[in-house]
């Protein structure tokens, strides 16, 4: 995968029952981190299941690097290639965090003898190395989050699907896991498109920042045509969480009048 590599969405749609989880998302995500922020039923982890190839759009079509994975020789292709950290990680709970790597890293086309020492590798780079031969169980919150970070990048994907990857995990480690997405992504060939409620983390690792808000687009640039919206800061939050309130009230507005969202691209 090259630089001119992307996601290309193209009128994305998800319905359940009446609510439209994603409506009409048409946007290209390129390398890089992209942030996908909004509130709560936004449409987020719809939106990330939907590139992790978890679930299939009532209407449009989304394309990476050309694969389309309504064909299933492209779908096989671009699981290969890709990972996912759902917001409910689940594995195997009475196996070591390292088999479970190991398994994610095999289930990804890994090789067998290969696997021990990719699982070890992902395990360190998340910091989870001294709990390798732990069971899964044992884990805390936190120590699961990462090993499902290291299930997902176990393989070295090329596109890494991530829903709140820094939930619930403390502020030290929530450094290093973004200096780990940073690196991973600088890569070049890589993208990184995450969710997260943690508006201030996108500063020091985002490229790109995507805002939902009820299934649609309220806002899609760059990390500084992002921050512009933001102002000065009045003391209730920083610039970041002020821009993302802007974007939103503006979203809203919208919305009511029937014109275009912010920044939708
Ligand atoms: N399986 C489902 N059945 C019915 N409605 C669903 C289903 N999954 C999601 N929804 C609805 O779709 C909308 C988008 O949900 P989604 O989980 O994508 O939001 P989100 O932005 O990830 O929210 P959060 O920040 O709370 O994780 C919500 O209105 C939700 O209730």
């Amino acid at each position: 995968m090259n630089e001119a590599v992307g996601i290309d969405c193209e009128s994305l749609s998800v319905r359940h029952g009446a609510v439209w989880a994603l409506r009409d998302v048409t946007l290209r995500i390129g390398s890089g981190v992209t942030a996908v922020l909004g509130p709560n039923g936004a449409g987020k982890s719809t939106l990330l299941r939907l590139l992790a190839t978890q679930c299939a759009p009532s209407r449009g079509s989304f394309s990476v690097g050309g694969l389309d994975p309504r064909r299933q020789s492209d779908l096989n292709r671009l699981r290969l290639d890709m990972g996912f950290l759902p917001q409910r990680f689940e594995c195997m709970e009475w196996s070591s965090a390292l088999r479970n790597v190991e398994y994610s890293a095999w289930a990804h086309g890994v090789a067998v003898p290969d696997c021990n020492e990719a699982a070890y590798d992902a395990l360190s780079m998340v910091g989870l190395s001294h709990v390798a031969g732990m069971q899964v169980r044992k884990l805390s919150g936190g120590m699961r989050q990462r090993l499902g970070l290291a299930c997902a990048v176990a393989h070295r994907p090329h596109v890494l699907i991530l829903d709140e990857p820094t939930v619930g995990i403390d502020p030290r480690q929530r450094m290093d896991i973004r200096r780990f997405l940073k690196d991973y992504a600088a890569q070049g060939d890589v993208i990184v498109v995450m969710s997260t409620h943690i508006v201030d983390e996108i500063q020091t690792l985002a490229s790109d920042v995507l805002v939902l808000d009820r299934g649609s687009v309220a806002f899609r640039g760059s990390l500084e045509r992002f921050r512009s919206f933001g102002g000065e800061r009045d003391g209730l939050g920083s610039v970041w969480e002020l821009a993302y309130a802007t974007v939103l009230d503006r979203s809203e507005h919208a919305g009511a009048h029937g014109s275009s969202p912010v920044g939708s691209a």
